[in-house]
């Protein structure tokens, strides 16, 4: 199956189950691949028959913005249930790493593949 992927998109939100991250906005960086026909697109050149990248950037930037969760898990399993509802994809794999967590990594996260 084809890919429509998204790669290191910025957010920055409120998450995490201490009290201080409580206080302050933190850096998430995600990495998205959906499955999808890019076929129909291709013969056409219509965006409105594929996966429109830029659209998803901006429902996972809002979702997470305004979603208020401690765990990783949880707004992963948010969003993936978002883009499996709102577009045309049968499945997503969501990567989210959150550089600041641990001061001896790099970057620390969770990866989710769910399909429809
Ligand atoms: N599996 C997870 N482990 C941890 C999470 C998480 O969301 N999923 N979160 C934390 C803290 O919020 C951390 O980011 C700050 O030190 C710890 N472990």
């Amino acid at each position: 199956m084809d890919k429509v992927y998204i790669s290191q998109l910025h957010v920055e939100t409120i998450i995490g189950v201490y009290d201080f991250e409580k206080e302050s906005k933190q850096s998430l960086y995600f990495d998205i691949e959906m499955s999808t026909d890019i076929t129909p697109a291709a013969q056409t050149d219509d965006i409105n028959l594929t996966v429109d990248y830029a659209k998803v950037s901006e429902r996972v930037i809002t979702l997470s913005e305004t979603t208020q969760v401690e765990l990783l898990e949880t707004l992963l399993e948010k969003l993936a249930a978002m883009i499996l509802t709102e577009f045309a994809v049968s499945d997503v794999r969501i990567k989210v790493s959150k550089p600041a967590a641990v001061a001896q990594a790099k970057t620390v996260g969770i990866e989710i593949y769910r399909k429809k």
